[in-house]
């Protein structure tokens, strides 16, 4: 049985964290995303005019899949799209021989400009890759049945390298129990039942339920219902929700307060340094809050902020889904 660990390496701001994987025989720096379900790169198929800084996909290593295609759009709205290959891909350790590795025939300006990713690794569930005629396996998904145990696990960090380890838990890289909760992968996410909070030193999580809520590595920040970025912010001097800078924003000179949050019968803290998250300028005075609110969407994104302060598990071990959070 297979079982591996890969560093995550955060990229400036912990913006995103890219692993070293190999592609054939190619090795890449790639996003992995709890959110999406393709594995797609840079390739040598990708225009030059678009690739230029990027580790690429040698895709005579590969046979190509005859008449197979993809195309992606982010949230953010970035995207790509191209040609499929079957080659082996190897994470850590851990082997997929006939993965679907995606070749980029065109990348969105994002994605061009970040020249530390050359492509996403997708860790949500198959259902949603986007694939076709015919719907192609994740990584975790391909290799599944041949892990010691049918997981992975995500341990980032705040301003240093992380790990996610595939068919193992470490029992080192987490403190306490671990609690588990129910997944509802009907939209193609781990998605969750998110609880009450609480801000600041009351540690009750008692406040209003936060509700349907998705674990996703490849969104940097934590995006909450309006109501609960406005509760979180009232706590913090001259904070305010300025469209023209993208959201939430405070003097750099607030000490933040902690954010707690309810997820089965465990509470679970991001500590307010995590949510000082960036200086929106080089002066350093006007700082981006690592909590917003979601932009009228239903669901509730518990991306890097969030992830960054505990241990997660993406469990398929039993008969439905789960997630697992303990603290580091
Ligand atoms: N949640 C999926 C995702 C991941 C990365 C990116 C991205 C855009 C530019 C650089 O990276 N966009 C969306």
């Amino acid at each position: 049985a297979q079982e591996g660990s890969v560093a995550a390496n955060p990229q400036a701001e912990d913006e995103a964290y890219v692993c070293p994987v190999t592609a054939g025989s190619s090795q890449l720096n790639l996003d992995f995303d709890t959110g999406s379900a393709d594995l797609w790169v840079f390739a040598t198929d990708t225009p030059s005019s678009e690739s230029q800084g990027h580790n690429l996909y040698d895709t005579s290593s590969g046979q190509q899949i005859d008449g197979a295609t993809w195309d992606i759009t982010y949230q953010d709205q970035s995207g790509s799209k191209g040609v499929v290959f079957s080659d082996t891909v190897v994470v850590g350790g851990v082997t997929a021989t006939s993965q679907a590795v995606e070749a980029a025939t065109s990348v969105s300006t994002q994605f061009v400009q970040n020249t530390g990713s050359d492509g996403l690794l997708g860790l949500a569930f198959s259902s949603i890759n986007t694939v076709q005629p015919q719907q192609q396996t994740t990584f975790f998904d391909t290799v599944a049945d041949s892990l010691a145990a049918k997981l992975f696990t995500a341990d980032l960090k705040k301003g240093e390298a992380g790990s996610y380890d595939f068919g193992y838990i470490d029992d080192s890289k987490h403190t306490g129990d671990i609690t588990y909760v129910d997944v509802d992968n009907s939209q193609g996410f781990w998605g969750f039942t998110a609880g009450g909070y609480s801000v600041g030193d009351d540690t009750s999580a008692g406040g209003d339920s936060i509700g349907s809520a998705i674990a996703d590595t490849g969104t940097t920040l934590l995006y909450v219902p309006s109501s609960v970025a406005s509760a979180y912010y009232q706590n913090v001097d001259g904070a305010e929700n300025d469209s023209s800078q993208g959201g939430y924003v405070f003097p750099c000179s607030n000490t933040l307060p902690d954010f707690h949050v309810a997820i089965g019968s465990g509470v679970f803290t991001v500590p307010g340094s995590y949510i000082n998250y960036a200086p929106t300028d080089s002066s350093g005075s006007t700082c981006f809050g690592g909590l917003q609110g979601g932009d009228g969407q239903s669901l509730s994104i518990f991306g890097d902020i969030f992830l960054k302060a505990h241990f997660v598990v993406f469990d398929q071990t039993q008969d439905s889904p789960r997630l697992g959070f303990a603290p580091q």
